[in-house]
C-alpha cells in the first residue's frame, strides 16, 4: 500500500513533501528554543549548526563580540549543545574551586571521537573516569613537581641552548664585526620546545632544531637516520595535536566516518594514532628493560618516563601518599596516554608564552631593561652563567620575570576558554544551570575585563608586583593555568623551562624586533598562536 502511494508520486510531490518536513522541522526547532527552560541572552541559533556559523573561524573575537552584546553571562549553541559562557571573574569561582565537592569537576569533553580512541579513560586531561583521573593526577603531579625532574629540565634547557647557539653561530650570528642575525624566533622556539619536551619525556635526543637548521643553511648537519626518524616522530606528534582539534570540532561520528573529506582525515588520524602508540610502546618496553634490575638509587636519569616507571618503588611518593593505599605501577597504556597528553598540553602553551614574552619586552624597552637588570644582577658572570643557573635562583629570585610572564599570559591567554560540565543542577548569578549543562569559563575575556583590570589592554607587568599602585588583587583573577582541582599540573615545569630560556637568551644577546609594527600574536580557531617573530640578535658585550 505504502509502495503504491510512493510510486504514484511525481517529482513535484516529493519537493512538496520535502518542503513540508523542512518547515515542520524549523517550526519545531524554534518552538522548543522559545520555550526552553532557564533562558539566557545569546545569539539566535540556527537549526542543526546552532551558533557555529556566527562564531566562524575566530572563537576569540566572537567571545568578545557576544560579551559586548549580551553581557558577562550568555548562552551559545555548539551544534545542538547549549553552553553557558561566563566572562566575569566573579562568575567562575564555582568552576575553579578547590573543593572536592565541586559541581564542575569534569572537563566538558564527552566526545565520541575520544571514546573511539579510548583516550577518555586514560591520563588526566581528557579522562572522564573520576577514579582513574584521581589516581593518575596524583602520580603525575608528583612527577611534574619532582625537584629532580625540575632540576633536570634546567640542565636540558642549558644543553639545548648550547645546541641552538651552535646553529646561530654557524648561520653567522657571532662573526667578528658583530653582525646581527635576523631569526624567526617563533620557528626556532617551536623546535627548541619540541626537542625539550622529547628530551624531558624520554631522555632521547631529538632533532627538530637540526632539521630546521638544515632547511636554512648551505652547510647541513649530516642527515642521519636519527634525524629522519626524529622528523617522522615530530610530524606524527603534530598530527596528533590536529587529531584532538578535529575530533573536538567534528563531533559527528557518521560525518567523520562516511562523508569525504572528513572520512579521509579520520582514516589518516586513526592510522597516525596507531603508529604513535606503537612507537611509544617500543620506547616504554626498551626503558622497562633498561631499569628492570637496577636499584632505584642507581638510576641517574630523571626524565618523565623513568619517573613514571619507578613511581611504585619511590619512597618519597609513599610518604606523601596519605590514604595508605599501596602505590601500584602505572600501566603501559596509561603511560602512552599521559605522554601524548603532555604534547597536547605542554608544548604549544610553553612556546607561545615564551614568544609572546619576548615580543612584549621588545615592544616595551623599559620592561626589557628592568628584566635584563634583574637577570644581570642575579647572574653577573657571563663566563660562568651555566654553573650559576640553578633551580632555586630560577624559581625564587626573578620576581620581575615572573611578573612579565603573568602579564604576558594575561594578554595572550592560551587556551582562551575552559569548558566544564555541571554534575548536578546548580545556580550561578541567579541563573539555574541544569545537570549536564556545559559551562565555559572564558578566561581570555576575564583577563581583559575592563571592570577588573586597570588599562586591560596594556602591558603593565608592575601590576603583579605593587599592591599600592594596583589595589585589586590581580593574581587571584589570573587563570592562565586554570585553578582548583583541574588546574594545570605542568605549571612549575613550564615556568622553569621558559625562565631558564629567557635568562640564557637575554644574558647573552641583545634582542630587538625587526619590524616594530609586526604583531606576534596571531589567532587560529581556538588558540592564540605565534606564527612569526622576526628579531635581530646581537651578542652582548658584557
Ligand atoms: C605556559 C604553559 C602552560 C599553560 C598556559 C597551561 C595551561 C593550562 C590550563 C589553562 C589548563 C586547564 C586548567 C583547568 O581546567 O582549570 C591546563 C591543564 C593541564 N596542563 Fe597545562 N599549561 C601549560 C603547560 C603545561 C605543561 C608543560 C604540562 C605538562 C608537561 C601541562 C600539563 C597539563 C595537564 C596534564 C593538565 C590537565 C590537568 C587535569 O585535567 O587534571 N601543562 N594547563
Amino acid at each position: 500500500m505504502i509502495n503504491n502511494i510512493f510510486s504514484s508520486f511525481t517529482i513535484s510531490d516529493y519537493s512538496e513533501l520535502f518542503i513540508f518536513f523542512f518547515v515542520f522541522y524549523i517550526v519545531h526547532f524554534y518552538y522548543f528554543y522559545l520555550i526552553r527552560p532557564n533562558p539566557l541572552p545569546g545569539p539566535l541559533p540556527l537549526p542543526i549548526v546552532g551558533n557555529v556559523i556566527q562564531i566562524g573561524f575566530n572563537l576569540i573575537s566572537s567571545v568578545q563580540n557576544f560579551q559586548s552584546k549580551y553581557g558577562d553571562i550568555f548562552e551559545i549553541y555548539m551544534f545542538s549543545e547549549r553552553q553557558i559562557w561566563l566572562c566575569n571573574p566573579s562568575l567562575v569561582n564555582k568552576v575553579f574551586t578547590n573543593s572536592t565537592k565541586s559541581n564542575y569537576f569534569r572537563r566538558a569533553l564527552s566526545i565520541q571521537g575520544f571514546k573511539e580512541l579510548g583516550i577518555d579513560k586514560v591520563g588526566v586531561v581528557f579522562n572522564r573516569d573520576i577514579m582513574s583521573w584521581r589516581y593518575n593526577r596524583r602520580i603525575l603531579s608528583y612527577t611534574l613537581t619532582n625537584v629532580r625532574v625540575l632540576k633536570e629540565s634546567i640542565k636540558i634547557v642549558k644543553k639545548l641552548f648550547e645546541e641552538i647557539e651552535g646553529y646561530w653561530i654557524a648561520l653567522n650570528i657571532c662573526n667578528e664585526n658583530d653582525n646581527e642575525l635576523m631569526v624567526d624566533l617563533s620557528q626556532w622556539t617551536r623546535r627548541f620546545m619540541t626537542d625539550l619536551a622529547l628530551n624531558m619525556n624520554f631522555s632521547e635526543h631529538a632533532f627538530s632544531m637540526a632539521s630546521y637548521f638544515n632547511s636554512l643553511s648551505k652547510n647541513k648537519v649530516q642527515q642521519s637516520q636519527e634525524i629522519i626518524e626524529s622528523e617522522k616522530f615530530l610530524k606524527s606528534l603534530s598530527l596528533w595535536v590536529q587529531t584532538i582539534i578535529f575530533l573536538m570540532f567534528c563531533p559527528s561520528s557518521f560525518i567523520r566516518h562516511y562523508i569525504p573529506p572528513f572520512s579521509y582525515f579520520q582514516l589518516k588520524f586513526q592510522s597516525n594514532f596507531n603508529w604513535l602508540n606503537n612507537a611509544f610502546s617500543k620506547i616504554i618496553q626498551k626503558r622497562m628493560k633498561e631499569i628492570e634490575n637496577v636499584p632505584l638509587e642507581k638510576i641517574q636519569t630523571y626524565d618523565i618516563l623513568t619517573t613514571l616507571l619507578t613511581v611504585n618503588i619511590d619512597q618519597d611518593l609513599e610518604k606523601n601518599y596519605k590514604s595508605g593505599e599501596k602505590i601500584k605501577q602505572i600501566e603501559e597504556s596509561e603511560i602512552t596516554g599521559v605522554l601524548l597528553e603532555f604534547f597536547v598540553a605542554g608544548v604549544e602553551t610553553v612556546l607561545t608564552t615564551t614568544c609572546f614574552a619576548i615580543y612584549y619586552i621588545c615592544k616595551h624597552p623599559l620592561a626589557k631593561q628592568k628584566l635584563i637588570q634583574e637577570i644581570d644582577s642575579e647572574f653577573p658572570e657571563l663566563s660562568s652563567l651555566n654553573d650559576m643557573l640553578n633551580y632555586e635562583k630560577i624559581l625564587n629570585n626573578l620576581p620581575y620575570c615572573d611578573a612579565i610572564l603573568k602579564e604576558t599570559s594575561r594578554l595572550g591567554t592560551n587556551p582562551p576558554i575552559n569548558p566544564r560540565e555541571a554534575s548536578i543542577q546548580d545556580e550561578i548569578d541567579g541563573h539555574i544551570i541544569s545537570k549536564g549543562s556545559v559551562v565555559v569559563a572564558c578566561t581570555d575575556a576575564i583577563h581583559l575585563h575592563k571592570d577588573y583590570w586597570e588599562k586591560p589592554n596594556e602591558f603593565i607587568p608592575e601590576r603583579f608586583l605593587s599592591k599600592d599602585d594596583y589595589p585589586l588583587s590581580y593574581s587571584q583573577k589570573l587563570y592562565t593555568f586554570g585553578s582548583g582541582l583541574r588546574g594545570c599540573i605542568g605549571k612549575q615545569l613550564a615556568l622553569i623551562k621558559i625562565k631558564t630560556f629567557l635568562v640564557l637568551l637575554l644574558r647573552k644577546y641583545d634582542i630587538e624586533l625587526v619590524n616594530e609594527n609586526d604583531s606576534a600574536i596571531g589567532k587560529s580557531y581556538a588558540l592564540k598562536v605565534c606564527d612569526r617573530l622576526l628579531v635581530k640578535l646581537k651578542p652582548r658585550k658584557v
